[in-house]
């Protein structure tokens, strides 16, 4: 039997930005149905790795696929395939919670694609919608958000076209119990029907209850890539915190 194609395969990756390395040899290897928690300190380059899985930013040596694109000749057909919450922007201030799910809906095409689906895809942006608590905001512009607001929105958008691979680069960051919550069901949904998820986080304990395996960055470089029941309790605090330093 031949293994199946890993959705996410990253090799040698390297990004430089002047004479910044922000990403100085990342492998990563992630298969459908799984999520991996990208791990480290700030500037530990989690974000530039998200960034080049979701098609924006290009490496500067090594190779990377996603949903078996190249992400250096294959850019759109990279960003077709992934839903990317970034870790900061992305959200329009002069729009509404529905009316950026209605543009992302029309540039994915989704009432042409999700025509046949016995849910449509304005159900699922509501009920989304909904379970991020944004229900009642849904139709006032985000420019008031707070940055917890914000951070649920762009998950709702990232996880609403139901992506084969879903990039979440700090989702818990500044977000309330309900919407961690509503994020770890995101997450595990987004598992259960087969998708690949990559969480970018530098909280721990938020890490190995998203994903089943861990990947640590350090200074741009991966340190180590275990599974994520290494990482809990006590010991699992002590052995992370011994990649970090
Ligand atoms: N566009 C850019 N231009 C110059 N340097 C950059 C750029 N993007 C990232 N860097 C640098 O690359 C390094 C890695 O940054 P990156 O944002 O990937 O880290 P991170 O692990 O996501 O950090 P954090 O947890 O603070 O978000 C940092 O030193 C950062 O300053």
């Amino acid at each position: 039997m031949t293994s199946p194609r890993p959705a996410v395969d990253v090799r040698a990756l390297h990004v430089r930005f002047g004479e910044v390395e922000a990403v100085a040899g990342v492998d990563l290897v992630a298969y459908a149905g799984q999520a991996t928690a990208l791990l480290g300190r700030n500037g530990a380059g989690k974000s530039t790795t998200m960034r080049v899985l979701a098609g924006v930013v290009p490496p500067t040596s090594g190779t990377a696929r996603v949903a078996g694109h190249d992400v250096r000749r294959e850019p759109l057909r990279v960003k077709q395939s992934v839903g990317y919450c970034p870790d900061v922007g992305g959200l329009v201030p002069r729009a509404t919670p529905w009316e950026h799910v209605q543009l992302s809906a029309r540039l994915r095409r989704l009432d042409r694609t999700w025509r046949t689906r016995p849910v449509g895809w304005e159900q699922r942006a509501r009920d989304l919608l909904e379970r991020f608590e944004l229900g009642d905001v849904a139709h006032r512009v985000t420019a008031g958000f707070s940055h917890g607001m914000g951070r649920r929105l762009s998950v709702v958008l990232a996880a609403l076209h139901e992506p084969d691979v879903l990039l979440l680069d700090e989702p818990f960051d500044g977000v309330d119990p309900i919407g961690v919550e509503a994020t770890l069901e995101v997450v595990a949904d987004a598992r259960a029907r087969g998708a690949c998820v990559l969480v970018s986080t530098h909280l721990r304990e938020l890490a190995i209850e998203a994903c089943s395996t861990v990947t640590v960055l350090r200074g741009g470089a991966q340190v180590a890539t275990l599974p994520a029941a290494d990482m809990v309790g006590e010991d699992g605090a002590r052995a992370y915190r011994g990649l970090l330093d």
